[in-house]
């Protein structure tokens, strides 16, 4: 099980310290860009990936919410992400996508909004190296876990396993504690947390927490 704090919950004005308050606790940071376009929200770009790279050991998890990703994917990596993920639904060439970041030496990740079927990703399966399902409508952090993705994480389970894949399973919003179980019961081993661990006084028990689910 991988923890990855998803620093849009984090205090901005003081993100450096933010990041040294989690990042001995886990093995991600996961970074949200939003461009405005894509989902109504915008929040930060490599820039921000650029600056937190010398300040941590952990894999750096990219969640390019954007329209064209793969304009800006090349500054990603030369800002030092470890893993990007791109949506199903910005991409009308997404086998090229993908390998742009994972020529990189990049993870590749795909992710898939709620009202989005997982039938969508089943002949890119083999290329990448994890697919993100959203828990939430993307946009906002603090946003209630919808529960039907549970059925979706099943069925991303049973096509991995069916085709004998590695792909790894990340979900994304609304995790605490019991939904975080409920994932990892359904197949997913990475979960990100915002308001799970940003809103806590002790960073380190409220990812002790999440752990103990
Ligand atoms: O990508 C997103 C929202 O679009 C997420 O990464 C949120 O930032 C998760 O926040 P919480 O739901 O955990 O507060």
């Amino acid at each position: 099980m991988r923890i990855a704090p998803s620093i849009l919950a984090a205090d901005f004005a003081n993100l450096a310290n933010e990041v040294k308050d989690v990042e001995p606790y886990v093995d991600l940071l996961h970074i949200d860009v939003m461009d405005g376009h894509f989902v109504p929200n915008i929040t930060m770009g490599p820039n921000v990936v650029q600056a937190l790279k010398p300040l941590t050991k952990c894999e750096l998890d990219v969640h390019l919410m954007i329209e064209n990703p793969d304009k800006y994917i090349p500054e990603f990596i030369k800002a030092g992400a470890d893993m990007i993920s791109v949506h199903v639904e910005t991409c009308p060439h997404l086998h090229r996508t993908i390998q742009l970041i994972k020529q990189a030496g990049v993870k590749a990740g795909v992710v898939l909004n709620p009202a989005t079927p997982i039938e969508t990703i089943k002949t890119i399966l083999p290329d990448v190296d994890f697919i993100l399902i959203m828990t939430v409508n993307p946009g906002f952090g603090g946003q209630s876990f919808i529960t039907s993705m549970l059925e979706k994480i099943k069925e991303a389970k049973s096509m991995i396993e069916e085709k004998g894949l590695n792909a790894e399973i990340e979900v994304d919003g609304g995790i605490n504690p019991e939904t975080l179980q409920a994932c990892s019961e359904a197949g997913a081993s990475i979960f990100v947390a915002g308001s799970a661990i940003f809103n806590h006084e002790d960073r380190k028990a409220a990812i002790e927490q999440l752990r103990g689910a």
